[in-house]
């Protein structure tokens, strides 16, 4: 299976935390499972995505829950109109984000977030994010994902 940042075109792949273009990002890849209409992403913080020792710093996990947020809208919004992400390259930016840090998350084990759309509306798409550390649920996000204006052509991204 092809992660969804992969079907991004490339000047729309720029992005810090998510762009295949980007030498010093995070490279974070999100993954659709079209059955049961929800995402996954996959990361393994590096020893100095520090915050105390121990656990993970939070504007990291708030950047995973970002990107996996955007590329979540795109699968969602691709999927409800029956559209393939192939042959029609959808591209979300982040209009509002929502981070609850329910318990420090260790450094350490494999992170696993899971993406569920809550609204697929116009160019707006609404995604509920649970990030889970060994099992553990440690952070919540919610995100608003706003899809770039047709013809806006990049650059910043
Ligand atoms: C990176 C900058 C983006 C520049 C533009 C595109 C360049 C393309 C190139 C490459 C793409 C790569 C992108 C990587 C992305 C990775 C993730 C990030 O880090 S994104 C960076 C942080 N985010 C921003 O900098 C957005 C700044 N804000 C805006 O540009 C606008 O406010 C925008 C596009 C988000 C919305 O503006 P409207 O004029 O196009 O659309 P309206 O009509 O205002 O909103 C559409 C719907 O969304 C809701 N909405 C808008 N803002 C909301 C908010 N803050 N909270 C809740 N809902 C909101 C509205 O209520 C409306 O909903 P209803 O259709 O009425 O149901």
């Amino acid at each position: 299976m092809k992660a969804i940042q992969l079907y991004y075109p490339p000047e729309w792949a720029h992005c810090y935390g998510c762009g295949y273009l980007n030498a010093h990002g995070l490279h974070i890849q999100t993954y659709w499972d079209p059955e049961k209409g929800e995402s996954e992403t996959r990361f393994t913080p590096r020893p100095y995505h520090t915050a105390i020792p121990g656990f993970v710093y939070g504007g990291l996990l708030a950047s995973l829950v970002d990107c996996h947020s955007t590329a979540t809208a795109a699968a969602a919004k691709a999927q409800a109109e029956g559209l393939s992400l192939e042959a029609t390259p959808l591209r979300f930016v982040t209009a509002s984000l929502k981070v609850d840090f329910l318990k420090p998350t260790p450094l350490g084990p494999d992170l696993r977030l899971v993406g569920r759309p809550q609204e697929v509306k116009g160019r707006k798409v609404v995604v509920e994010t649970e990030l889970y550390a060994a099992g553990t649920l440690t952070v919540r996000g919610e995100a608003v994902l706003v899809q770039i204006a047709e013809g806006f052509g990049g650059g910043a991204g």
